[in-house]
């Protein structure tokens, strides 16, 4: 542990937590240390899809920042490491509708390659889609195992522990970073934070486009093409904890997803298994400063990212560096006035004469 470093806590080792420590550790000024309770492959970061796509996440101005500053991330930092080592791959998407799109998603003025499909570009039975090309799409627990590395090789360490009470961490940094996802609902009580239950099957073959049927918000339909696998999704059940896979799930992903394409007919598919998360959805993402301690102390919120926390990782990761930068500005440290009278005693009696005051 480097001395002259500040000492920053983080609770969560999701790609929430694991981006942001790894950002923090780049800028050299901080020892990182994450502690949690679930490490990967135990984390709802690995049962996802997952791609780049901003999905069940506010507020849509700053999730479109956020959004392109992680696409410029992945694109810069990650996708020139090759596919071998972070199990991340840059694939187009289509989204695809039956019925005319008028509105543009309101994150699309913040993506350049973003446009409208084309007629020739059309799947049967749909009339209008949009397009990104370069999004990017990853094998999670290949990446989230790459993250690890990557805060480790930074001089990160984890610790496997469940913070109880939110004081914890704080007798040991006056800084902590609160990346604990759905577990923020009982670490510090937000209730607004709640569970969208999301079920994907893992099957073998794989493809070179994204497909996502945006008809409807809750019974998803989706072809992810990943790295050694497809995932096809998917479930949005929100307040429902079930983390077991339903076979009405399964049935019901398949059906929509054969609606797509011919080609993801049960018939053409091999199914490898199922995952069922719970992603953290909240009516906003919660990326702001709260001092404790009476000034004396910084917690960072970084919680609530819902369908999108790969998606919005990188930008959150950068935004959290500038709160840490301009909340420890702020922080009170401990001088005289803080130190409890007695601690003065020895050091007045130590000197040729003082006048004590008793507080
Ligand atoms: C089926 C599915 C598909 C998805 N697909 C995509 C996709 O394609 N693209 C995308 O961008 N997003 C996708 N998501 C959403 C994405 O998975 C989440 O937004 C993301 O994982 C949230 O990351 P996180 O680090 O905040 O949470 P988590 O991964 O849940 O990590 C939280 C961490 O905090 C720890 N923790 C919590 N409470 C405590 C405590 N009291 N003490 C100690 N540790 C604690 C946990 O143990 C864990 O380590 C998908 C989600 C699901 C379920
Ligand atoms: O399931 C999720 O949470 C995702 O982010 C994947 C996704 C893909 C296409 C449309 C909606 C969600």
């Amino acid at each position: 542990m480097n001395i002259h470093k500040k000492d920053i806590i983080i609770i969560g080792c999701g790609c929430i937590g694991l981006s942001a420590g790894v950002i923090l550790l780049k800028t050299g000024d901080y020892n990182v240390k994450i502690w949690a309770k679930d490490l990967p492959p135990n984390t709802t970061s690995n049962k996802a899809a997952a791609l780049w796509y901003p999905f069940l996440s506010e507020p849509l101005d700053k999730v479109g920042r956020w959004s392109q500053e992680t696409m410029d991330y992945f694109k810069k930092e990650i996708i020139p490491l090759g596919v071998e080592k972070t199990g991340t791959l840059t694939k187009k998407v289509y989204e695809l509708y039956r019925t005319p799109r008028a509105q543009l998603p309101e994150w699309s003025p913040f993506v350049p390659s973003f446009r409208r499909m084309k007629k020739e570009e059309m799947l049967d039975g749909y009339i209008d889609g949009f397009t990104v090309e370069d999004g990017f799409v990853m094998d999670t627990d290949q990446y989230m195992d790459w993250l690890v590395e990557s805060f480790k090789a930074l001089g990160g360490s984890i610790d496997q522990r469940e913070v109880v009470d939110i004081r914890e961490p704080f007798i040991y940094a006056d800084i902590v970073i609160n990346c604990s996802g759905l577990g923020a609902r009982e670490l510090i009580g937000d209730r607004l934070v709640y569970p969208s239950r999301g079920q994907i099957i893992v099957v073998d073959n794989t493809r070179d486009i994204s497909l996502m049927d945006e008809e409807d918000e809750y019974q998803l339909g989706y072809v992810i093409p990943r790295v050694h696998n497809s995932v096809l999704g998917g479930t949005n059940q929100q307040h429902n904890y079930n983390l077991e896979p339903s076979k009405k799930d399964t049935e019901e992903i398949l059906d929509r997803v054969a609606k797509i394409s011919p080609q993801f007919e049960r018939k053409n598919l091999k199914i490898l298994g199922e995952k069922v998360g719970l992603r953290p959805s909240r009516y906003s993402i919660r990326l702001e400063n709260e001092f404790m301690q009476d000034g004396r102390k910084l917690l960072v919120h970084n919680y609530g990212h819902g369908g999108s926390g790969f998606t919005v990782s990188w930008g959150c990761a950068l935004d959290t560096l500038k709160l840490v930068r301009k909340g420890a500005d702020k922080l009170k440290t401990s001088n005289k006035s803080d130190v409890p009278w007695y601690s003065l005693l020895n050091k007045r009696r130590s000197s040729s004469s003082c006048s004590f005051v008793n507080d």
